[in-house]
């Protein structure tokens, strides 16, 4: 029985990579990956993973950064295909919702209905953004779904520089986790929302006030020492039920990730921000992914794109 979904805006295409021969100790991403028409609703057991990419530079416009993500969906597919594949469950691409023009809202609200119709068929479902008004748009899509519809206790951990919590009178980029906190408390549930990597610097007065009153937990780049991040994260774990973690690519220095628009002067070190990954993974917990910020225009060598897709590897394992 194959699975219906709500249209996307661009069917997906067939992956390519390299080819070291046909056998299954040669699979890579790229001959693993099926196209969402034959996307089946999950039976018991190991969830299939579903891909779905959210082509989106109005919020980095709007929040006035450097523009350029549109382009990260493809990008992202491009360094996930020729990884070896290791993965024990199925992945499944299910295309690309496209922000057109200026309507963001109307792609976000796209974006959610396809992803709630992925989550509640039982997929491990993983986002490639977009600018990081992609996490409203998942948000979208993880609030709908059966899971938190019937009661179970959602998080969100951001892995970023930046809290993203600007009240403006237009969505962007730099407000999705305020759009979300309004929503939660619309819905009549405590907003439980987590930040590590942030930079003091590039975080005024008013954000640090704005988390403190929405009751953020949060932990500064500076304080990213590996027992830290892996307390933080195993306190945020125990008191929910499902997460949505969602990376902002800029939470990484610079070196690894210069193809964002606002690259890290300081930045998580990546065998940090890996082992979050890994820990994310074991707790069973991990109900939906993005990524988000990858701007290929800027991407030196393909790092930051290089760099995200062996977190999204390690995030299926
Ligand atoms: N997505 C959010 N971006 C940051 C950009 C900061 C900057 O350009 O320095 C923010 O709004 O805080
Ligand atoms: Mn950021
Ligand atoms: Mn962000």
């Amino acid at each position: 029985m194959f699975l219906k979904l709500p249209a996307v805006d661009v069917p997906p295409r067939p992956w390519t990579g390299r080819s070291d021969g046909d056998g299954p100790g040669h699979r890579r991403w790229w001959q693993a990956v099926t196209a969402s028409d034959e996307l089946q609703a999950a039976a018991p057991g190991r969830r299939p993973a579903a891909v779905l990419g959210f082509s989106s530079d109005e919020g980095v416009r709007r929040n006035q950064g450097r523009t350029g993500a549109a382009a990260a969906p493809a990008a992202l597919r491009k360094a996930l295909g020729p990884l070896a594949f290791h993965l024990d469950r199925p992945v499944a691409d299910a295309g690309d919702v496209v922000v057109s023009g200026e309507d963001l809202e109307a792609g976000q609200e796209r974006l959610g209905r396809v992803l709630a119709a992925l989550l509640d068929a039982g997929h491990q479902t993983v986002v490639l953004g977009g600018g990081h008004e992609t996490a409203y748009a998942s948000y979208l899509g993880v609030s709908a779904s059966a899971a938190v519809q019937t009661g179970q206790r959602l998080g969100v951990l951001n892995l970023d520089a930046h809290f993203d919590l600007r009240d403006e009178p237009v969505a962007s980029s730099g407000t999705p986790f305020l759009q979300m906190a309004r929503a939660e408390a619309d819905a009549g549930r405590e907003f439980r929302y987590a930040v590590a990597g942030i930079s003091e610097p590039n975080n005024t007065r008013v954000l640090f006030d704005t988390a403190d009153k929405l009751g953020v937990r949060y932990l500064l780049d500076e304080d990213c020492e590996p027992n830290r991040v892996q307390d933080f994260v195993a306190g945020f774990l125990a008191e929910i039920d499902v997460l949505y973690l969602t990376i902002d690519l800029d939470v990484l220095p610079a070196a690894v990730a210069p193809g964002v628009s606002a690259p890290a002067a300081y930045g998580v070190p990546l065998p940090v921000i890996s082992a979050v990954c890994r820990q994310v993974a074991r707790s069973g917990k991990l109900l939906h992914l993005d990524v988000a910020e990858l701007n290929p225009a800027f991407d030196i060598d393909g790092r930051t794109a290089r760099t995200a897709a062996r977190l999204i590897d390690t995030l299926l394992r």
